[in-house]
């Protein structure tokens, strides 16, 4: 049985009050262990840490020594990468092939890629004529912004939580960290590893539990924070909005999509079909950048319809371990009973199930997991609630277009503005629809291909601020302008 602890200032620790709850995996609902819920003690002894970090031998380090710690964190993570791998998958039920490709390799990446940005980007510099002839010179100067507070989901756990806290340290911040109540293996992981490089008490710090009345609202509420960086709902980036406002901290936010995927009769069907079959069931839907929504342009509807069911019948469904497997279970019984719901709903709202729609019969100790069928509809309203809400579950729903006025008019047609695909071998055609999407990430004949110094955000309720490469900058630092009179 294991036992995860909250990180507080270089050490594991309980929960004064004793709370705990437990966490399942959600291949067979079984316990893997116990985690300590941190309650307004612990938070407040881990922004105390975070903050007196920032006035200790971390705030005095250079840029460079920084850099190399964090690269030390980035290689102790692929040294104990079997131990990360393992953890990700009990706590997320992914298959590790997914994990192996994914999650774990951007856990390290996001430290190094983020240490090198920082260590190489130019701060601003102007030389300014002056009335008198003698001139002037204007330099800017990045500082740390001080305590982050990081909220991070459960569908990437590893991945998104190091997203943040990578550039943050990189910027010579601290962090306090909030994983998701249904992941807190990885996280906690890290700690080990952070005390392992020698990185200093206090810079990388902890704390389970939930949102509401638990630690994610007590951190979010500290007045001791000094920024918050928030994955997830975006109802969840409301409420935090709110919570943010209260001393004016600054808030960056990566929230919900419902991203259309727009497949033109002139694209590579193998390649569109094998790449929607990704964007639409890889990690069991639970991509915020996954596609819900296709759009096929008439000619090839009929024939991309059947290819897509073919592929998503071929899917593997079984343990995180079996190498074969490449469909996992949804994160929870809750999640399962959400997206069951929508399930229900499609058949209600007049869709037709092409493939799936309920929940495959497991054979084994696995039919007590959160599992349910890949499932693709047709035939629905453009105003239909499967339409418009954020399933994030293994589901998709196809439409035929006839037109790019139509598709860029559908496709634009909702409150999230995340990510797009666009399949066509046309590439004037490509960016021409691409420019027109309401959204803040656009793949062409492609999908979650990352190149980490790009701009990462969503439009509209899909999130607010760019992270990535030198974007994340204003949001992880202070810029100072100083001038100086010659
Ligand atoms: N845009 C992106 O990059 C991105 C990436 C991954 C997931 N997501 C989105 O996240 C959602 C799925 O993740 P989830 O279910 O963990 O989201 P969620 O909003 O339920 O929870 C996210 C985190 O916020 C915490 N939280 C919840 N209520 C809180 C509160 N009142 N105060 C402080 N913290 C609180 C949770 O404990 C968790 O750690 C989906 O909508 C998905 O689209 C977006
Ligand atoms: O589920 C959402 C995935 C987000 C991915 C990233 O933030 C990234 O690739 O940097």
């Amino acid at each position: 049985m294991k036992e995860f602890k909250n990180f507080i200032n270089g050490q594991f620790v309980t929960s004064s009050s004793g709370k705990t709850f437990t966490n399942r995996c959600p291949v067979d609902n079984s316990v893997i262990g116990t985690v300590h819920e941190a309650g307004q003690q612990e938070v407040d002894m881990a922004v105390r840490a975070a903050k007196a970090a920032m006035k200790g031998p971390w705030g005095k380090m250079t840029q460079a020594q920084r850099t190399a710690l964090l690269n030390n964190v980035a290689d102790r993570i692929n040294e104990r990468f079997d131990e990360f791998l393992e953890a990700e998958c009990l706590d997320t039920g992914k298959p590790q092939k997914i994990a192996a490709h994914i999650d774990i390799p951007r856990g390290a990446a996001n430290f190094k890629a983020f240490s090198e940005t920082v260590a190489n980007h130019p701060t601003e510099a102007f030389h300014m004529d002056t009335p008198d002839g003698l001139g002037a010179l204007n330099y800017g100067q990045r500082t740390p912004k001080g305590v982050i507070a990081v909220i991070s989901p459960w569908n990437l756990p590893l991945l998104l939580m190091t997203w943040k806290v990578g550039p943050a340290l990189a910027c010579g911040n601290t962090v306090v960290v909030k994983p998701s109540e249904e992941t807190p293996a990885t996280a906690t992981l890290l700690g080990e590893v952070m005390n392992e490089c020698g990185v200093p008490e206090g810079v990388y710090n902890v704390v389970h539990g939930f949102g509401p009345d638990s630690a994610g609202a007590f951190l979010t509420e500290h007045k001791d924070v000094d920024a918050i960086t928030f994955t997830g709902e975006t109802r969840t980036g409301e409420i935090i909005m709110r919570a943010a406002s209260v001393g004016l901290r600054n808030i960056s936010m990566e929230c919900g999509g419902k991203n259309p995927g727009i497949v033109f009769a002139d694209c590579d069907l193998d390649k569109a079909v094998e790449g929607t079959l990704r964007s639409a069931f890889v990690n069991c839907g639970q991509v915020c950048l996954g596609t819900e929504r296709v759009y096929v342009e008439r000619p090839l509807f009929d024939e991309f319809v059947q290819r897509l069911k073919d592929g998503v019948e071929q899917l593997k469904m079984g343990r995180p371990e079996d190498p074969s497997v490449d469909f996992g279970p949804l994160v929870s019984q809750e999640h399962k009973d959400k997206v069951l719901s929508y399930y229900k709903l499609a058949v209600e709202e007049g869709a037709t199930v092409i493939t799936g729609g309920g929940v495959p019969e497991m054979g084994d100790a696995l039919n007590a997991g959160a599992w349910v069928e890949p499932t693709i509809w047709t035939d629905l309203p453009d105003d239909a609630r499967l339409i418009k809400e954020e399933v994030f579950g293994p589901c998709c729903h196809i439409r035929p277009f006839d037109s790019e006025d139509e598709v860029v008019h559908l496709a634009n047609d909702t409150n999230y503005g995340l990510s797009a695909a666009v399949w066509t071998e046309n590439s004037a055609k490509a960016s021409r629809i691409a420019e027109q999407l309401e959204v803040g990430l656009v793949w062409i004949n492609s999908w979650f291909l990352r190149d980490l110094r790009t701009a990462f955000g969503g439009a509209k309720e899909s999130g607010i601020g760019r992270e990535g490469g030198v974007h994340g900058l204003e949001f992880y630092t202070e810029t100072k302008n100083i001038c100086i009179k010659f």
